[in-house]
């Protein structure tokens, strides 16, 4: 659970406890959790083969999982009545009539759902997007519009989470951000959704929380503002980067502080900043020094998942440490 602004809790609305996957004794996914809170973007971030298909498999109860929980609401998965009127999900390459309309394809999976509410149909129109396109056979989509149609059908039965695997596999920088700007859309309408992907700066710019997943184990699962806040570095530009590097451990030390300040290509680094900025820059200019530039970057995030995905188990031992 999480305090949310007003001071009452929030309980996740999808919740992993220790959840595993054995294949003939090998170990795909282990004691992995996960909480998914209402409003989330839930980015699910791993390289190829780290067990992101197969963890959302056992969410959908598409694969038995070996052992763990999985709650929904705060209910037991399998006890679920109907898991897909309350989980929409887009897992493979989605199962569209090629010679029907986009509207007629919706049309016929709300009738295989037994329903039939025209306005349910033009308001998905309109929330994926494919308004002007709804009269066109689905042929003559392109892939980013054709997973969002797929997305639409998910959505008929109204569910409270959105489960999507690798949405954007496949899809042009057009269609990628295209595919962006509608989950946003989605999300700022009360949806939550959960995204996997093994490109760290396509969830990066969307999630508002964050599960990293390598070789079946969960590495890091925080809110993304807190790991961004973690891993951001203060870059210090001076004519005198000698003196201000001094100036600036001793600052840190004076303010209990045990931050990593390196001197860098002629500038001054600071790894994981924990202060505020403008404070520091008011001190060095009091004390005589010139700042020329002071500058934020949040890249040891992408550092850190880079070194993941490329295999680095040291780096990966201090991050499941928390010590990033
Ligand atoms: N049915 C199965 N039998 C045996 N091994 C499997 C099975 N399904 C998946 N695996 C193995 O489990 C591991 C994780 O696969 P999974 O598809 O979950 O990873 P992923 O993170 O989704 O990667 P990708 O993005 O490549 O799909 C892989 O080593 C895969 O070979």
């Amino acid at each position: 659970m999480k305090m949310r602004g007003g001071g009452f809790f929030v309980k996740p609305l999808l919740e992993v406890k220790q959840l595993s996957k054995t294949y003939g004794g090998h170990h795909v996914v282990q004691n992995l959790n996960m909480q998914i809170y209402p409003g989330d973007i839930y980015g699910f971030l791993g390289p190829n083969g780290a067990g992101k298909t197969t963890t959302i498999r056992m969410i959908l109860g598409l694969v038995r999982k070996s052992s763990g929980e999985i709650l929904f609401a705060g209910q037991k998965m399998e006890l679920l009545d109907d898991p897909f009127a309350q989980i929409g999900c887009l897992v493979e390459s989605p199962g569209l009539y090629p010679n029907l309309t986009g509207r007629q394809n919706l049309v016929l999976f709300q009738k295989l759902r037994k329903q039939r509410d025209p306005g349910r149909i033009e308001e998905l129109l309109e929330m994926v997007d494919l308004q002007a396109a709804a009269d066109k056979k689905v042929k003559a989509y392109s892939l980013g519009m054709k997973q969002r149609l797929a997305i639409a059908i998910a959505l008929l039965p109204n569910p409270r989470l959105l489960v999507l695997d690798e949405p954007t596999n496949g899809l042009d920088p057009a269609g990628i951000r295209e595919m962006r700007s509608f989950l946003k859309k989605l999300a700022a309408r009360g949806m939550t959704i959960l995204i996997s992907s093994h490109l760290l700066d396509e969830i990066e710019k969307v999630a508002t929380r964050l599960c990293i997943i390598h070789e079946g184990k969960g590495v890091i699962e925080a809110p993304l503002e807190q790991l961004l806040e973690k891993h951001r570095d203060l870059k210090i530009v001076s004519p005198e980067p000698e003196a201000v590097y001094k100036f600036v451990t001793g600052w840190l030390k004076s303010r209990g502080h045990a931050a990593v300040t390196r001197l860098v290509d002629g500038h001054v680094l600071i790894e994981s900043f924990p202060d505020d900025s403008a404070v520091l820059n008011s001190a060095a200019v009091q004390s005589g020094l010139s700042i020329s530039e002071l500058r934020v970057q949040s890249s040891r995030l992408e550092d850190m998942f880079l070194t993941i995905t490329e295999g680095g188990d040291a780096h990966v031992g201090r991050v499941a440490n928390g010590s990033l």
